[in-house]
């Protein structure tokens, strides 16, 4: 037990799914895993383990934002023997080349955050993902045909910050393609903890063109997401 979560040290599988939303930590249960029994919810922030095809598999909610991602993403290496994470979640689109509902596999993230500054003062820290895993989401894209790009994330602090056009303009020219909030934190403390990880985003929506994702492809769109997660982190 920890202060954040209530699972017994072997309640967690080794491969573990981290959705943002605790909801969608349900829903990949539910729909995904075989036997699934909720292993955490305090504070709500859902955490199940069950099987997918024979192979135990655990999804743990993050929250939002880098400071609450932290803290599960730490105790799950730390504590309950994470070896290798998956984040499944959405992301804002940076390029015109980057679709809603396309897929973007984070190699590499940059950040706005300064959570991590002081440990790796002076230098800026250049987080990347595991390349087994990043090749085989990739191979996997290709193989069914799903709208998918390697590239960079940006995980930034701030969801409302001004015209996104402008903020995120010098970024954008630098190949980074999508953002979201919580991937430099869990690719850092991977490396840290000598466990692989890979951040998987839904484009939901374009910052670029305006262009949202609907209700109805959400699902259908998520769904390749968890597939592609599942696969490759089991494999
Ligand atoms: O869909 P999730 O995984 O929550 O991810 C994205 O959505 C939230 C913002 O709406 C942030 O957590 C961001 O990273
Ligand atoms: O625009 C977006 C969409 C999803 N997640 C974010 O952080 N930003």
């Amino acid at each position: 037990m920890t202060p954040h979560n209530e699972a017994e040290k072997g309640d967690y599988a080794e491969v573990i799914l981290l959705p943002g939303d605790p909801l969608r930590a349900k829903w990949i249960a539910e729909n995904f895993l075989e036997g699934p029994r909720q292993v955490n919810g305090v504070r709500n922030c859902l955490g199940f383990t069950g099987k997918w095809q024979g192979v135990p598999v655990s999804v743990q909610a993050t929250g939002m934002g880098q400071p609450s991602t932290g803290i599960y993403v730490h105790e799950l290496l730390d504590v309950y023997g994470a070896k290798t994470l998956i984040r499944v979640g959405t992301c804002g689109g940076l390029s015109t080349r980057v679709k809603v509902r396309d897929i973007v596999l984070g190699a590499a993230v940059s950040t706005d955050s300064a959570m991590y500054k002081p440990t790796f003062a002076p230098f800026t820290y250049a987080p990347f993902a595991d390349f087994e895993l990043l090749r085989a989401a990739d191979e996997y894209a290709t193989g069914q045909m799903l709208e998918s790009h390697v590239g960079g994330l940006l995980s930034s602090d701030m969801f409302y910050g001004g015209d996104p056009k402008k903020v995120f303009e010098t970024v954008a020219a630098h190949n980074v393609l999508a953002v979201e909030m919580e991937a430099y934190t869990i690719y850092t403390l991977a490396a840290r903890f000598k466990a692989r990880a890979l951040a998987i985003c839904t484009v939901s929506d374009c910052l670029v063109t305006g262009e949202e994702i609907t209700p109805e492809d959400r699902q259908s769109t998520l769904d390749s997401m968890v597939e592609m997660a599942l696969t490759v982190g089991t494999r």
